[in-house]
């Protein structure tokens, strides 16, 4: 269940949230709601991602509006928020003479864990970011690939029901990064954990979240289900070969029946209103019928690079 149903609250909720620093606007009025199990911050440099993120967490005061994360105040509640909230950094911070494991216990224990339960969640999320090898090793030994793990693995392992991930491919090589967008998606769809991440790269919101929120200057430029492109129901376009006039004519009392019309497109193609199974088939009976070749028949709604493109679109102050 999530917040939209009343039961539990939204993982992130602004309020006409403001922060300057200096003659820099770096949030200007952001309102919105993150509810998705995975959420993607996109932006450019200087939109303010990281900004919203360590506002989110408490460690950077709004000088206007209000910040809530799984409902908590951030400003008034900000040792429950560090109980149930986990954080990776997007610079480093993690000191090279300690080993992944000492690193993580240390810091389950400053967030309240036992000594057992601190330890034995230390071995679980190592094990999950693929570093229980390597776990006693000085962090600065380890590449860079490495070090990006064990700072998600010491925002995980105190068990938070929400994780903000600050750039969490940054520097990292194909091989790395693959790693890590493959354990930021399991995050959500396997071990419940919910996510919110920023990222300069649509590519890897899309293969890790359910939704992508474009920040443009510290405002909110576009909210997104990833799978804005590909909405089953959504209206289509159809490219046929031959007479498109009577191939529509044809076609539309077989899809009126459906609820689903017909209009020319500006590319000479025909326009179907809603992508129906339904009126699908009966395309491909219509053209079966009369040996007619279909050439396309694709989802008309934009997809979400040009939503995102577009969003983007202005640059940042
Ligand atoms: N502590 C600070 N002092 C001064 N300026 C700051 C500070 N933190 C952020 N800024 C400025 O606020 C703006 C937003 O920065 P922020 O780091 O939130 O953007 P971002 O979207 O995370 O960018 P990037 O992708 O480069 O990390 C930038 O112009 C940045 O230089």
């Amino acid at each position: 269940m999530d917040g939209a149903d009343g039961l539990r609250p939204p993982v992130l909720e602004c309020v006409d949230v403001a922060k300057r620093f200096g003659a820099v606007q770096a949030l200007d009025g952001l309102t919105m709601s993150l509810d998705a199990p995975a959420t993607g911050l996109l932006g450019a440099n200087g939109a303010g991602k990281s900004t919203l993120l360590r506002t989110a967490l408490g460690l950077t005061r709004p000088d206007r509006g209000s910040v809530r994360i799984l409902g908590l105040d951030t400003v008034r509640g900000r040792s429950e928020v560090r109980r149930r909230v986990g954080f990776m950094p997007e610079h480093p911070c993690l000191p090279n003479d300690m080993s992944a494991q000492d690193v993580c216990v240390s810091l389950a224990r400053m967030r309240g864990l036992g000594h057992r339960d601190a330890v034995r969640r230390t071995s679980e999320v190592l094990f999950a970011v693929g570093l229980e090898e390597e776990r006693r090793r000085p962090v600065g030994s380890y590449s860079l690939g490495m070090q990006q793990r064990t700072k998600l693995a010491q925002a995980l392992v105190h068990g938070p029901d929400v994780v903000l991930l600050d750039e969490p491919t940054s520097g990292l090589d194909p091989a790395g990064r693959e790693e890590m967008l493959a354990i930021v998606r399991r995050l959500s769809t396997e071990l419940g954990i919910r996510v919110v991440a920023s990222s300069h790269v649509l590519d890897d919101i899309e293969r890790t979240c359910d939704e992508v929120v474009v920040l443009r200057s510290g405002t909110l430029a576009a909210q997104r289900a990833v799978l804005v492109g590909h909405d089953p129901s959504g209206p289509a376009e159809l490219r046929v070969n031959g007479d498109v006039g009577a191939f529509a004519a044809a076609l539309e009392p077989r899809v009126a029946p459906f609820g689903v019309s017909l209009t020319p497109t500006a590319a000479g193609d025909i326009g179907l209103s809603a992508s129906l199974d339904a009126a699908l088939d009966a395309v491909r009976d219509l053209a079966a019928e009369r040996g007619v070749g279909v050439e396309r028949l694709a989802p008309a709604a934009r997809g979400l690079e040009d939503v995102v493109v577009d969003a983007m679109a202005g640059g940042t102050r």
